[in-house]
């Protein structure tokens, strides 16, 4: 009692406290994994084993929780012990004995064969091969996220995916227990005992009864004592099972808190370089040299190579205009000069260095970069825009107002300016709210229709009907991805950026923000060098200092537009067509 006692008290502000340390502790050996690391399955899978909640409380502290158990457990078995003692041994009753060997024999065994299923099966895998039951499942989440509501409904797909859902469900049919049902029914059909156990539990009755139907005039011992010797038996067997399953339970949760170690000590596969960069910022005020060495790239787990053999040399502050096919690598050779990836073959050369042997961190901060696939983040906009400056986020007056003009000059500034929130707007509602199980627009019993909304503008809470996030386009939210990159490059003179790097930065745009968009970049010609990847040929490849035009086999032609056109390539015949479609 006293234990039980104690642990109340302590459960709940030691639980929020372990639980606080774990996720930060989980987040951080997270955020800290880099790209080819965090693709891997089993590293997935050990992210999973190690995740900070266990039906809601943390595993710290139920390994907490199950010590102080087994000590409760052991309490009240000694407590058994000794009333089986008084009533079995001081009493001198032989027949008690009996009984209470009856008793425990019949009890034991029920926990026992219990046990043994696990036993047999000490190593042991779930898994579901029935393709229905998988296929239900997927629907289910299909429609359960609402990551895939744009395309769901876009999709025209209500119909279709009831349709099939019923079809899967009906054919898997009564099959669609969770895991604990299946393990309950698996325990009981694998465990022969369950038919005995009954029996065996009634045999101290019969035993009480024929040996009074022999001895009618001394019955052996009184009723009381029976239903005493009883109770105190099927506790005592019952502590000694729970003792067992909990000492193993301990046992499972430790190796559930090891694995949290394990995952702070995942080894990145991209390692770590010990040679800061720059040695000094000056050296970053006309740009940085890139030089890609007989490069050759494939991505973890495929086969083709996404790159063979790239070389090519930047001088710092110059423009390069990467041009190609689909699927010719442009990205990639992106990616590899930020080290999200390291090459297979050849070397990287970044300001005259190995890019290997360059502190990563010092490597990231010397450049800024646009992914074309980049993500907005469940933040507020001026959030997302800040971000592109990690050093300065959050850091008062002074980065609000480059916030604001990083959007203006992105061209973000009107259509944020006419969102409801203006640049608070939250681009992802990061909570769900939660409602009492009243329904909206439903009468109370004084005849009153229910509404949410005076709850909901006092507490700040879009109104029905919305969603709390701003529905943008793509091209809004690139010319937001565009903000957040000049955060670092147009915005602020940073000596410590030296290379920019955009993969497609105006997909999305219109042809006036592109033009201005490319106008801005190239004001920063001579102080930054520049990489862009484009599908684009004109407006940028004809201010390039170098021009890549790749197709799948690599780098076909290389110049400038003017000596590229001379050569009347596959450049020159691109540049021709597309310049046509604008005659
Ligand atoms: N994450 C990835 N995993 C596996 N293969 C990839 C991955 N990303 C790209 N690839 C493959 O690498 C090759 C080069 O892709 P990359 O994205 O660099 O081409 P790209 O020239 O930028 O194409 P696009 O013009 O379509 O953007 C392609 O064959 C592509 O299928």
């Amino acid at each position: 009692m006293l234990l039980m006692h104690a642990r109340r008290r302590v459960e709940t502000p030691l639980n929020a406290r372990i639980r606080r340390w774990y996720a930060l502790h989980s987040f951080g050996a997270r955020a800290r994994l880099d790209l080819p690391t965090y693709g891997q399955s089993a590293v997935q899978r050990q992210l999973s084993d190690a995740s900070d909640n266990i039906w809601g409380q943390t595993v710290v502290w139920q390994t907490l929780e199950l010590a102080t158990d087994i000590v409760s457990a052991a309490a009240q078995l000694l407590a058994s012990v000794v009333v089986l003692f008084q009533v079995l041994v001081a009493s001198g009753q032989g027949d008690g004995l009996v009984l209470a060997g009856l008793t425990l024999s019949g009890e034991m065994y029920y926990w026992l064969s219990r046990m043994s299923v696990f036993h047999r099966t000490r190593v042991w895998l779930a898994t579901t091969l029935n393709q229905e039951y998988l296929k239900m499942r997927g629907w289910q989440r299909t429609v359960r996220d609402i990551g895939h509501r744009k395309e769901f409904v876009a999709g025209g797909l209500a119909g279709y995916a009831t349709s099939e859902f019923k079809k899967a469900a009906e054919k898997v049919g009564d099959m669609d227990g969770d895991w604990m049902e299946l393990e309950e029914q698996a325990l009981y059909r694998s465990n022969h005992w369950n038919i005995l156990s009954e029996p065996l539990k009634q045999l101290p009755q019969i035993y009480f009864t024929l040996r009074a139907a022999q001895y009618p005039a001394g019955i052996p011992v009184t009723l009381a004592s029976l239903n005493l010797v009883q109770d105190a038996t099927y506790r005592f067997a019952y502590t000694v099972y729970e003792i067992i399953r909990r000492a193993k339970s301990v046992g499972h949760q430790l190796e559930s808190v090891k694995k949290l170690y394990e995952v702070v000590n995942i080894q990145n596969v991209v390692k770590d370089g010990t040679v800061p960069f720059p040695e000094d910022t000056a050296q970053l005020r006309s740009g940085i040299e890139l030089e890609f060495r007989n490069v050759s790239f494939k991505y973890p787990d495929t086969e083709k190579w996404a790159l063979r053999n790239i070389s090519f040399k930047l001088l710092p502050g110059q423009l390069c205009v990467i041009v190609g096919a689909n699927g010719a690598g442009k990205s990639t050779i992106l990616k590899l000069a930020t080290r999200l990836y390291d090459p297979d073959e050849g070397e990287i050369f970044f300001g005259g260095h190995e890019i290997r042997t360059l502190k990563l961190d010092d490597l990231r901060r010397a450049i800024s970069v646009l992914f074309q696939d980049y993500t907005l983040f469940p933040l507020s906009i001026r959030d997302n825009i800040a971000l592109g400056d990690p050093t300065q986020a959050g850091a008062g007056a002074d980065s609000a107002d480059r916030v604001e003009q990083a959007a203006r000059l992105a061209g973000a500034e009107g259509f944020v300016a006419k969102l409801p929130d203006g640049m608070d707007t939250y681009l992802q509602r990061p909570v769900d709210d939660e409602y009492s199980g009243t329904v909206e627009g439903t009468k109370t019993f004084r005849g009153r229709t229910v509404s949410y909304d005076p709850l909901r503008s006092a507490a700040g809470v879009p109104k029905a009907g919305r969603t709390g996030t701003a529905a943008l386009s793509g091209g809004q939210m690139q010319r937001l991805a565009v903000a957040r990159t000049f955060m670092r490059s147009v915005v602020k003179e940073d000596d410590t950026v030296g290379m920019l790097l955009f993969d497609e930065p105006s997909a999305s745009l219109d042809p006036a923000a592109e033009h201005d968009l490319f106008d801005r970049l190239r004001a920063l010609r001579g102080s930054k060098t520049m990489v862009f990847s484009s599908h684009r040929f004109g407006n940028l490849t004809r201010h390039a200092d170098l021009i890549l035009y790749m197709d799948e086999t690599g780098i076909v032609e290389s110049g400038t537009h003017d000596e590229l056109l001379r050569q009347k390539g596959e450049y020159a015949r691109l540049w021709t067509l597309q310049a046509q479609a604008f005659l």
